[in-house]
């Protein structure tokens, strides 16, 4: 029984159908200390956080038995990827799930900041009937300048435009045609800051968005401008923030996210410009059960060998597109481990090859679960298809992905190749209408073999007897054989053999194989 710690507060309802339908041990166990954390995470195979859990590399290493953390929302900032993708352990999020609300929240500051409404409710409650100290300036016709037209930024920018605000943004990554289609004007990251009468920023916190907006950005805005930040602390330098509002610079400032978290006893909270939220853009029952089903549903996928929707250690992969693929994951896992068996030497090179249905998708997951297949046949269940490229890196093993159109009349054809000093070995599979998983070559042999779990490859002389003495060695070794295939190149030449076995093949059996007249290699392959 696989099981879950959740240590950060996620939507029951989200998540326990979903988990415990698949009979999953799930254990909430939140506002645990570093210490406790560190004691608990080895029981775990699967570990689900918010932003709360700081999920770095110390954890990471006590977590020897984790596959998976899921991250019930968008940034990942809390989690150290790569100390998690070193140790195998896949990282999804649920990027989806929370846009809707992150993109109200911020609209919610927007207003509430224009119009001073948490001030005068709280100076309501403390029992003053003040109807000066709050004027507030309209949105309608006002300038929005949004950094990071993203998910949410697009929501943003259309809310806002319902407001009848002009808005302008930038975006490395926006388009013409995006910035047309939501109506909004085009500008670098300076014309945006300097235009903007209120500037909202929803990028990640990346080394060039930390302190995007500082000393020198205030600087360049307009006097008297509102800013919102419902993305990340450190996109803003509070510190600056700090001092334009002092200086008048700033009207106000809504934040909903901050350098550092909890954020209770900071100077801005005594400015009574700025308004704040502990962190609350993806707080409303919805989102929470959206991105904890999402989360739960890749925890799901992962432990029963389907593909996953949103990996970030991992190159994602549109649904429509994996669905096609996903039968082709377990092939490419036993092509991987069949070709290893085959290898007599150190691997120089790696290629899979991908023709027919395959040769219009993006397969790269099935490129890593054919090298995941490979690499665990000789390094062990620490590689997966998370890690498997760093260790044929480090291994310096070069791995490529071809397409070609030669199919050799199969619908759809997975090859594998290696390259030793010694030479080249090949496999491919296809998928078979019916039967399924099938290997239909070996090296320049055709076959038609299932790949079960122990085979034999046995190279011969096309000779009269050679095929009945792999048979009575077999026998003697009491090995018995499930289905067997001769091919040859020519009368009188090179040919193969291909048995299936009902139990593994040990070197001292394949010593006495290779022993045989006429036999001139044999090699047992585990899948
Ligand atoms: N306050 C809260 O509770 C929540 C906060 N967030 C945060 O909001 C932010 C945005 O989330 P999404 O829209 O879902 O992400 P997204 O990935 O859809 O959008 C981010 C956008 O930022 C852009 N970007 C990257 N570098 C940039 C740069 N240097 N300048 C300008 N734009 C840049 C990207 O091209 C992308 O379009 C993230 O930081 C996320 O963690 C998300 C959900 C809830
Ligand atoms: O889990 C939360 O409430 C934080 C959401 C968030 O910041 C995100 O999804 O990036």
């Amino acid at each position: 029984m696989y099981k879950v710690l959740v240590s950060d507060p996620l939507s029951k309802e989200g998540m326990h159908p979903l988990l415990e339908a698949e009979g999953f041990k799930v254990d909430v166990q939140t506002n645990l200390t570093k210490e406790e954390l560190l004691d608990r995470i080895p029981n775990y195979d699967a570990l689900l956080v918010r932003s709360q859990t700081q999920v770095d590399a110390e954890l990471i290493q006590a977590a020897t038995r984790l596959k998976i953390i899921g991250r019930a929302g968008v940034g990942i900032d809390n989690i150290d990827l790569s100390a998690a993708t070193e140790q195998g352990i896949l990282v999804v999020n649920a990027p989806d799930g929370n846009t809707n609300s992150a993109a109200e929240h911020t609209m919610a500051m927007l207003m509430a900041l224009a119009r001073n409404i948490p001030q005068a409710f709280l100076s309501l409650k403390n029992k003053q009937w003040d109807r000066k100290s709050f004027i507030g300036v309209e949105l309608k016709g006002k300038t929005l300048g949004v950094i990071g037209l993203g998910r949410i930024g697009a929501e943003v920018a259309q809310r806002a435009k319902g407001q009848r605000m002009n808005v302008i943004a930038y975006d490395p990554f926006l388009t013409d045609a995006k910035a047309e289609k939501l109506g909004v004007q085009m500008g670098t990251v300076q014309e945006v800051i300097a235009a903007g009468d209120f500037l909202t920023v929803h990028t990640p916190l990346l080394k060039e968005t930390k302190h995007l907006l500082g000393t020198e950005a205030f600087k360049t805005m307009k006097p008297g401008v509102h800013i919102v930040n419902c993305a990340r602390g450190g996109i803003i330098d509070e510190d600056a923030l700090y001092d334009a509002i002092v200086s008048g610079k700033v009207a106000g400032a809504a934040l909903d996210v901050f350098e550092v978290e909890p954020f209770v006893d900071h100077k801005l909270l005594e400015l009574p410009q700025v308004i704040a939220t502990p962190h609350l853009g993806a707080s409303t029952i919805e989102a929470q059960e959206v991105v904890a089903v999402d989360v739960c549903d890749d925890v799901v996928r992962y432990f029963t060998n389907q593909a996953v929707k949103n990996p970030v250690n991992l190159s994602a992969v549109p649904k429509e597109v994996l669905k096609k693929i996903e039968p082709y994951l377990l092939l490419g896992e036993k092509l991987g481990s069949f070709i290893q068996d085959l290898a007599d030497d150190m691997v120089e090179e790696f290629h899979v090859t991908y023709s027919g249905d395959l040769q219009d998708l993006d397969v790269s997951p099935i490129t890593r679960n054919t090298l995941k297949g490979f690499l665990r046949s000789r390094l062990g269940e620490s590689v997966n298809e998370v890690n498997a490229k760093l260790f044929a890196d480090r291994l310096g093993v070069t791995v490529t992905e071809q397409k070609t159109s030669q199919s050799k009349g199969f619908t759809s054809l997975l090859t594998v190749e290696i390259v030793m000093k010694t030479g080249r070995r090949k496999v491919s599979g296809t998928l078979l209408n019916g039967l399924g998983a099938r290997i239909v070559r070996v090296d320049d042999f055709i076959v038609d073999v299932a790949p079960e779990a122990h085979l034999l490859f046995i190279r011969h002389k096309d000779q009269p007897g050679a095929i009945g003495r792999v048979g009575m060695t077999l026998a003697e070794e009491r090995i018995n054989i499930a289905t067997m295939q001769v091919g040859r190149a020519e009368k009188g030449g090179a040919a193969i053999m291909m048995l299936s076995v009902d139990k593994y093949v040990g070197p001292t059996s394949v010593e006495k194989l290779k022993r045989l007249d006429d036999i001139e290699d044999a090699q047992a392959i585990e899948l």
